[in-house]
């Protein structure tokens, strides 16, 4: 629906690209004429995608974990030498465990801070002062997650994806000389790969709680990012846009 040359020229950085929403953003990217490379851990999981991916347009991936500073070095450098610029960094990779807040141990409070925060954070300055600072033109999409009434059953996630909201506004107003937008995007519960980390009984009865009485789609958040990636959203930066069936304004996930 929205023009085929909406992202054309654009080189867009997907991590996470390689399953679920992130892959469902690379293909919609690569369908509105943007070059886009994929990133996360696991190569296997990169390359199954690519190949599906690569029949909508020009793609490749690299093999990165966004806690390791070092890979995240290598990366921008192989970006900088292979594509010689970066339009927009969608920062989508992440994930975390369901656990009553009592039962979180250390390390998997700081595994899940460290995923979804420290990573993101790692990504998006270095990005930065590779690409957008220098270029004066820059714009990320976080994705996050709802954590409109906090988020009960994961408060690791749902601390560690309110300081990206947070880092979300603070860098729109310090990097807004720069060009740069930011943005988030704060899906519900999606229909995606992701979901088979919880358990079936977990997910039972899910859609009941939801005012739109379904689940979302990774289309759907493809869609969302599309938008605030393209100059159709010039003038927004700063926000974090809920796509969640109003699942944030009404019914119960985790039932106490
Ligand atoms: C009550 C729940 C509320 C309702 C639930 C409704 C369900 C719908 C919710 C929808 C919203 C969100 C959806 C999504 O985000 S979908 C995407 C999900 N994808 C993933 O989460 C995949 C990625 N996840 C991970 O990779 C891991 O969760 C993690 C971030 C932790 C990985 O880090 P790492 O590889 O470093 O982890 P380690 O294996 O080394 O473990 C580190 C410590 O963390 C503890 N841990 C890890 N997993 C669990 C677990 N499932 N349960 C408890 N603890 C866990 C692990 O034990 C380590 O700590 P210890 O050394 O102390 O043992
Ligand atoms: N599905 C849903 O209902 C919701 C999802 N979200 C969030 O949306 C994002 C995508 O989720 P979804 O597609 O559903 O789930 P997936 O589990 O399919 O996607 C997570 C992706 O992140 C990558 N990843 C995880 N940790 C790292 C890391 N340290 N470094 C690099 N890549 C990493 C994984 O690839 P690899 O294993 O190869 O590293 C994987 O491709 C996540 O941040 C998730 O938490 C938020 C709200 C709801």
């Amino acid at each position: 629906m929205f023009s085929k040359e909406l992202l054309k020229d654009q080189t867009i950085l997907v991590t996470g690209g390689g399953s679920g929403i992130g892959k469902a953003i690379a293909k919609a990217c690569l369908q509105h004429g943007a070059q886009v490379i994929i990133a996360s851990r696991k190569e296997e999981k990169l390359q199954t995608a690519l190949e599906e991916l690569q029949t909508y347009g020009q793609c490749r991936y690299i093999v990165c974990d966004i806690r390791e500073p070092e890979m995240i070095s290598k990366l921008a450098t192989d970006i900088k030498e292979q594509e010689g610029k970066l339009d927009i960094l969608v920062n989508n990779a992440g994930g975390q465990f369901p656990s009553r807040a009592e039962d979180i141990s250390n390390n998997g409070w700081n595994a899940v801070i460290n995923n979804n925060l420290n990573g993101t954070w790692l990504m998006t300055q270095t990005l930065a002062k590779t690409f957008f600072i220098p270029q004066k033109q820059g714009n990320v999409v976080n994705i996050i997650a709802n954590i409109f009434r906090g988020f009960p059953g994961m408060v690791h996630t749902g601390a560690a994806r309110a300081g990206v909201e947070n880092m979300t506004k603070t860098l729109a107003v310090e990097w807004s000389p720069y060009n740069i937008r930011l943005n988030a995007v704060a899906p519900g519960i999606i229909k995606s790969t992701g979901l088979e980390q919880y358990p079936p009984e977990m997910l039972k009865g899910l859609s009941d709680n939801i005012p739109m009485k379904r689940l979302g789609t990774t289309e759907e958040v493809a869609n969302l990012c599309l938008f605030l990636g393209s100059p159709l959203a010039a003038y927004i930066t700063g926000e974090t846009i809920y796509i969640d069936g109003g699942q944030r304004l009404w019914g119960d996930v985790f039932k106490i």
